[in-house]
């Protein structure tokens, strides 16, 4: 519903502008911006708009992420950064580059909503590139320290340099309008006279009403409050922080402290990034020093970390008598990298499994730095494998595909893709993992059932039927041997033995962790 006669450029009828006829150049113009607009595109240097009339790169490059996420499919994680390398941004460019894309696109329900009462017709309506401007327009007028005249000048800038001139009339026209109110004023308006406490966090936080609803049963299966509902959705919409792992053994963090990182304070060779490109770094380089949410970390040290005592049937080990380990879902290799660097600490060796062979390649590539004696990579299918190889690994982690609700600060567009239906479509695939898993460790064994979501139907629903067929199986106390391999302990993750983190409460992604024990 629009409060307002702002005329649009959609994709039916032509620019208004005003009322007033914009005139046969001005129409020609904009049918050419139109006809530019349609379908997956590139904006090269050669296009003639560009030639003409140059856009800020910074949100040029903001602008195609936009783009590409919404014709091509694409992640923007992976659209930005060979986006900002194309452009050659400089680092203050690209981190404006990269809050801009990833906040109009993390924003999108927020922003969506007071487009709406600014524009004459229903958004969906508008043009796709043009409501991407819009939205790369209104991340900056209402969350970003920039001046209003230089959100509105450049954005319509750009528009008028990538889109056309009608487009650009209208956007400045809309942008304008957003511009007269601050975001907290808009959503006083826009939720005035809603009572629907999940309507109202679902515009407040921009997250679509069915994840409110998922998170809040996610804090509550979980033992937390469901009043940090809340807390959880802003957490989502914070930037992430990059971790840093120096690979146990193998790595170090001298080169990245002396850069500016911070120790980390929750695990052990962990830092916290100071931003720029970590390619400088050589450890970064050589693979020895890695990203990894401190999650991620947490979790593959917790398997690693179970006591087996000599609980296990050494008779099918490795050759060295040593300790058996397979990673039954490794792509792309970050928990795996961890987990061969620990594996050789610990005399021990790493199979590392994963579906897709381009994925595998990339495990391949993570393990790297990793003496290669100590662990091998398998492309194939992790169901196959409890029947392929059973009774073989003393340790399994099964990190298994998931709807990623608990990385969503990670991946900023994945909250408007993901639907309620890949909770449904995922449930048997995981299931026949956890089984495959657990047919493939030793008794005596451990299996650690990791997914980066803290949904039952993903997490506790998962270990509770599988568990019930099975007379073989205990759950182990994860909360305890998280705490364990945590430098501070007490991370208060734990809940009827099966331990979920949290970006509200421990500035990480929401990893779950269930560790299986296999009776002797
Ligand atoms: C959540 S990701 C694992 C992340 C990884 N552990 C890491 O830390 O980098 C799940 C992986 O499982 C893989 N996968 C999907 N189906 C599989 C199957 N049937 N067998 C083995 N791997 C599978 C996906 O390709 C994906 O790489």
């Amino acid at each position: 519903m629009s409060d307002s006669g702002t005329n649009g450029s959609g994709r039916g009828g032509g620019p208004r502008q005003g009322g007033q006829s914009s005139g046969r150049s001005g129409s020609h113009r904009d049918a050419k911006g139109r006809e530019r607009n349609r379908g997956p595109r590139t904006f090269t240097d050669n296009a003639p708009s560009q030639r003409t009339r140059r856009a800020d790169p910074a949100r040029l490059v903001a602008f195609e992420v936009l783009r590409a996420v919404a014709s091509e499919d694409a992640y923007a994680n992976l659209v930005l950064p060979a986006r900002i390398r194309h452009h050659g941004l400089d680092k203050r460019d690209a981190g404006f580059a990269t809050e801009l894309s990833y906040g109009a696109l993390r924003g999108q329900g927020t922003y969506d909503a007071v487009l709406a009462r600014c524009v004459d017709r229903p958004l969906d309506q508008l043009d796709p590139a043009i409501l991407d401007a819009l939205r790369i327009g209104a991340h900056q007028l209402l969350a970003m320290r920039v001046p209003a005249h230089a959100a509105l000048d450049q954005t319509v800038g750009l528009a008028r340099a990538v889109i056309g001139a009608g487009p650009s009339t209208l956007i400045n026209a809309v942008l304008r309008k957003v511009s007269a109110r601050s975001l907290e004023e808009w959503l006083e308006l826009l939720l005035s006279e809603e009572t629907d406490e999940t309507r109202i966090a679902s515009t407040r936080y921009a997250h679509p009403e069915w994840i409110v609803r998922a998170l809040r049963q996610s804090l509550v299966a979980h033992g937390r409050p469901v009043a940090e509902i809340n807390d959880l959705l802003a957490a989502d919409n914070a930037a992430p922080v990059v971790n840093l792992v120096a690979l146990p053994g193998l790595g170090s963090l001298d080169e990245a402290l002396e850069g500016g990182a911070t120790p980390g304070e929750l695990v052990a060779d962990s830092a916290l990034s100071s931003g720029g490109d970590l390619g400088r770094l050589a450890s970064v380089r050589e693979g020895s020093l890695r990203v990894q949410d401190v999650g991620s970390q947490l979790v593959a040290r917790a398997m690693a970390a179970v006591d087996l005592g000599d609980r296990t049937t050494r008779s099918s080990g490795a050759a060295d008598g040593g300790e058996r380990w397979l990673d039954l879902c490794a792509g792309p290799g970050g928990k795996a990298a961890l987990l061969a660097a620990l594996a050789r600490q610990q005399g021990a060796h790493l199979l590392a499994n994963e579906s897709a062979p381009h994925r595998a390649k990339l495990v391949r590539q993570a393990l790297s730095a990793v003496p290669e004696e100590g662990w091998s990579v398998r492309t194939g299918d992790g169901r196959e494998m409890g029947a392929e190889q059973p009774e073989s690994f003393d340790r399994v982690l099964v990190d298994v595909p998931c709807t990623g609700l608990g990385a969503l600060r990670r991946r900023p567009e994945s909250r408007w893709r993901r639907t309620p239906k890949d909770l449904v479509d995922l449930g048997p695939l995981q299931r026949q993992l956890l089984k495959s898993a657990l047919d493939a460790v030793k008794p005596g064994g451990v299996v650690a059932y990791v997914t980066c979501s803290p949904h039952p139907a993903e997490t506790t629903a998962v270990v509770s039927d599988v568990l019930r067929k099975r007379e073989d199986l205990e759950l182990l106390d994860a909360g305890a041997v998280l705490d364990s391999v945590s430098l501070t302990g007490g991370l208060d993750a734990g809940h009827d033995l099966t331990a979920q983190l949290w970006p509200h409460v421990h500035q990480t992604d929401a990893m779950f962790l269930a560790l299986i024990h296999k009776k002797a």
